[in-house]
């Protein structure tokens, strides 16, 4: 799959479950639930040791499941998540040698953005698609519509304090490509096992992004 292939993906089904897990035994059960509720889609991050693990895990057993990396800060983890086969990059802030990482070795990545600045210091990177983070903090919807106007090349994936209650104001805004979030994922249902809960959690937010596109 092309950078762009993958981009497009996520833009297909415009939602990002941001995954925590403990490892790859989580991270498998995690996603073949997260196939269940009809989206192959998952963003493990690495605020875990056994995150790289889960991804790799996914990649290698999973394949339909489009696995990014999540978390990355550094340049070093940009070069472990590809390696363990992540497809697409997200970052909580803009760093330059993440970027970069990325780009050289062609994996798709999303730095966080909260300001202008930040947004022109992405555009001057050759990155077109950013993350809003934390899009709740920033200003929610009417942020995200601000601070798209001046930029018109430019998809946000709004992520942080996005639910099912608000994620149709943040979907009918032109300039998001996708939203993220963890509501459907969230780490103590992973902890109790609750996999049939999550499907559910997942198919009513595929159903509510189905309803606002
Ligand atoms: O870990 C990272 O790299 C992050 O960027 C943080 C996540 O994107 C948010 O934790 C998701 O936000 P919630 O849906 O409000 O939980």
């Amino acid at each position: 799959m092309s950078p762009g292939d993958t981009l497009k993906t996520l833009e297909h089904h415009r939602l990002v479950p941001v995954v925590v897990v403990d490892g790859a035994e989580q991270g498998l059960r995690l996603a073949e639930a997260l196939v269940a509720g009809g989206l192959p889609v998952a963003e493990i991050t690495l605020r875990t040791a056994g995150g790289l693990d889960a991804i790799r895990a996914v990649a290698r057993d999973q394949a339909d499941v489009v696995v990014g990396a999540g978390t990355v800060v550094t340049a070093a983890q940009v070069d472990a998540v590809v390696d363990a086969g992540a497809r697409y990059i997200v970052s909580p802030g803009l760093s330059r040698s993440v970027v970069e990482r990325a780009q050289h070795h062609g994996v798709p990545v999303l730095p966080g953005v909260a300001t202008p600045t930040e947004i022109m210091a992405a555009l001057d990177l050759g990155v077109e698609t950013v993350k809003l983070f934390p899009a709740s903090v920033v200003g929610g919807p009417a942020a995200l519509k601000a601070l798209a106007a001046p930029f018109g090349t430019v998809r946000f994936v709004p992520t942080g304090g996005v639910s099912a209650a608000n994620l149709g104001e943040y979907l009918t805004l032109a300039p998001v490509l996708a939203v993220g979030g963890s509501w459907m994922v969230a780490k103590r249902l992973v902890d109790a096992g609750e996999w049939d809960q999550i499907t559910r959690l997942t198919a009513e937010a595929v159903d509510l992004v189905k309803e606002n596109s």
